[in-house]
């Protein structure tokens, strides 16, 4: 791919989807151009990624073909009103941010501007990441087929409808935090044991990737799977009736909720 891209904001975001996409091989490190609000996170991301940074926001903005807003949703309005005027026709400005529409983009760059709103993740960085995206009416066929090679490289992409992306935090933007969790209490359990630390953490994340692989993979439902695992009278059901009487589920769709209130209030 022979496109320029720029990064406003070099965060957790914007590094896990440079590191997946030079890990790929879809562009150079050259292709890439960041610029964030410390000299310090320019310093790091240049000698980690060898990439070109930028001082100057309007310099990433003025330089790219293809634009990612990777700022916080609160620091959106003054970033594009500082490189509104620097935006070529051609340049299709992607944000990252979660609860920033297209509306939103539009309104404040104030002209004709090729949108897409996007909800990645940072598994990203190893190229597992999830992201949904939309796009508005000025992105073209073949701007859409370089905006998602971009996201394939760095791992699955879907396309959706914008009223569903403030519900995509909650499931995958930001639920690999609540996997954390999940992992950190597997490998606690495994440490309360006898287990090793280092070696908990092995058991218990190659048992998440696993049960995760056999859902995409099998195309069994998840019930099932579960039900394979549960021998009668034997030790699964046991942890299963324990999580279900402790509010499991419920605790992650309450979870969820709470992610998708605060989505909307961004
Ligand atoms: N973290 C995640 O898992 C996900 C995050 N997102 C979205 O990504 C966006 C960034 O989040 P995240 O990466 O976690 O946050 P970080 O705090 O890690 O990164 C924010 C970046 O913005 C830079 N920045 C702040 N102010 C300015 C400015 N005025 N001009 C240029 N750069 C600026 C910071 O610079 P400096 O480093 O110098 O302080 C930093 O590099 C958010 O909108 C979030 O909703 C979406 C999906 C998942
Ligand atoms: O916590 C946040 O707001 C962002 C959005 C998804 C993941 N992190």
């Amino acid at each position: 791919m022979k496109k320029k891209i720029g990064f406003i904001g070099c965060g957790k975001m914007a590094q896990a989807m440079i590191k997946g996409l030079i890990s790929s091989g879809t562009i150079s490190p050259k292709q890439i151009m960041v610029s964030a609000k410390t000299h310090t996170t320019l310093e790091l991301v240049k000698e980690k990624y060898s990439i070109q940074t930028a001082n100057d926001n309007r310099v990433v903005a003025g330089w790219s073909d293809i634009l990612f807003l990777a700022v916080k949703p609160e620091i959106h309005k003054e970033v594009i009103q500082e490189i509104k005027q620097e935006i070529a026709e051609h340049t299709v400005i992607i944000t990252v941010a979660a609860g920033i529409t297209i509306g939103f983009l539009e309104k404040e760059f104030d002209k004709q501007i090729k949108a897409v709103r996007s909800m990645p993740n940072t598994p990203s960085f190893v190229g597992e990441g999830m992201s949904a995206l939309c796009i508005n009416e000025e992105v073209s066929k073949e701007d859409m087929d370089d905006v998602l090679k971009i996201f394939r490289s760095f791992g699955q992409v879907e396309v959706i409808k914008e009223q569903l992306m403030d519900s995509i935090p909650a499931i995958s933007g930001s639920s690999p935090a609540y996997v954390y969790l999940f992992i950190e209490a597997l490998a606690d359990g495994g440490v309360r044991n006898g287990i090793p630390r280092e070696q908990a953490y092995r058991f218990a994340s190659q048992a998440v990737l696993g049960a995760a692989k056999m859902v995409l993979e099998t195309g069994i439902h998840p019930g099932e799977l579960k039900d394979q695992v549960c021998t009668p009278g034997g030790a699964t059901i046991e942890a299963v009736a324990a999580l279900e009487e402790n509010g499991f589920r419920a605790a992650v769709l309450q979870a969820m909720d709470k992610c998708t209130e605060k989505t909307k209030k961004l």
